[in-house]
């Protein structure tokens, strides 16, 4: 151990907060630090208005530096370096390395990594080794965690990904405090201060190359495809605009940030999201929680008085989003869920359902708010991000 100091962990995070943080990965990531991974970090979800979305991860930032700090005897002496939620696709893989072994990361102490999906079931290779010591292998597992030094005591590599999505919380620590990440945050925060008096809550879109995504496969960058589009349609979906934007000569992707429609199978919801953003993270909610819509039924719709019709009756002033099909994009996000059981007991889909999602997302993220307006103040008093209680 003294030679190669690590940790594991297994079932460090709870299932809940598990599919809560690849709900957030899926509907906020963009093209990651290296070819075919993609990623969301923290100052990007500030940037794109959801600066709401860093709460979920507060907790499990807190209790994962502590841990680190805890076994390698440094109690209050790190500060994170970097928060990230972080996948990797079919093709992706990384050689023998130490995560210290740049100039520009020396930086870099210790690292935990924190497995948000299955082995076999969401991915298949992946597999994490490390040159010496034990344990040598770690099959990724939901909830596990990996916790070692940056240094080259731990060289390690990942296999490749031959099928599916490999979904990570990777964070880095370092000893120094000009590199904490919290003091980073916390100056965005400022310079987006505006947001927290106007509540805004609707995600908005970054520059459409961060969501390009080129997979391994193809080597001319033309041939790829933005990930707002195919996240949407590997779900089974399509999104559909307005005519009145059809003699607009804009770039499919320009579109993808006007107002759109959700549809399937030739039908369209009646609701406007505001962007593909919007109604991906609204589709990607109801994939997380479609099981437990069944049973917030009765009760949902006392309270949000659902209509009964949600589609629209007149489709013709729509038309579908269409990019051009170099090939398809489910081959890559094969796993998101499959088309027709969006809930475990594999209920058919149904519109009803998805609306009761939408009404729930907006609960979901108006609690964030309400939090983010109660904690951002002890935050910048303090300098740091940590859990503030709600007052009762
Ligand atoms: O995801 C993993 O298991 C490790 C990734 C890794 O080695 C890195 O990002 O440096
Ligand atoms: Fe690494």
């Amino acid at each position: 151990m003294a030679d190669h100091p690590r940790l594991f962990l297994p079932g460090f995070m709870s299932t809940q907060l598990c599919e809560e943080l690849k709900f957030i990965h899926k509907s906020n990531c963009a093209v990651g630090y290296r070819p075919h991974v993609l990623s969301t970090i923290l100052s990007h979800l500030i940037a794109t208005n959801s600066s709401h979305l860093i709460l979920p991860l507060v907790d499990i930032r807190e209790k994962l530096k502590e841990r680190v700090e805890e076994f390698f005897g440094c109690e209050f002496e790190l500060f994170i370096e970097f928060t990230g939620l972080i996948s990797w696709s079919c093709g992706s893989s990384i050689g023998w390395h130490s995560d210290d072994n740049r100039p520009y990361l020396k930086q870099r102490h210790f690292a935990a990594v924190c497995y948000l999906s299955n082995h076999s079931e969401d991915f298949k290779g992946g597999l994490f080794h490390f040159q010496e010591g034990e344990p040598a292998t770690i099959v990724p597992m939901a909830g596990d965690v990996l916790i070692y030094t940056a240094d080259d005591r731990n060289i390690h590599c990942v296999d490749e990904i031959t099928e599916g999505e490999r979904l990570t919380l990777t964070l880095w620590f370092t000893r120094d405090i000009s590199y904490d990440e919290d003091a980073k945050l916390l100056n965005l925060f400022s310079l987006n201060s505006k947001d927290e008096d106007t509540k805004s809550w609707i995600p908005l879109s970054a520059p459409n190359n961060m969501y390009w995504f080129s997979p391994s496969s193809l080597t001319e960058h033309h041939l790829g495809y933005d990930i707002r589009w195919a996240r949407v349609h590997a779900l089974g979906f399509d999104l559909y605009i307005s005519n009145e934007f059809e003699d607009v000569a804009w770039e499919p992707c320009d579109m993808l940030d006007k107002p759109l429609k959700l549809g399937r199978e030739g039908k369209i919801f009646g609701k406007e999201f505001a962007n593909a953003l919007h109604a991906h993270q609204v589709l990607e909610f109801y994939r997380w929680k479609g099981s437990e819509l069944q049973a917030s039924k009765s009760k949902m719709s006392a309270t949000h008085g659902l209509e009964r019709t949600h589609l629209l009756s007149d489709i013709t002033s729509y038309r579908k989003l269409a990019f051009p099909a170099y090939f398809e994009p489910k081959s890559v996000f094969s796993e998101s869920f499959p088309i027709n059981s969006y809930c475990q007991n594999m209920q058919p889909f149904d519109w009803s359902d998805f609306s009761m999602a939408v009404a729930l997302w907006e609960d979901y993220v108006h609690g964030l708010r309400r939090k983010l307006v109660t904690s951002l103040p002890q935050w910048k008093l303090h300098g740091s991000i940590f859990n503030v209680p709600l007052p009762e």
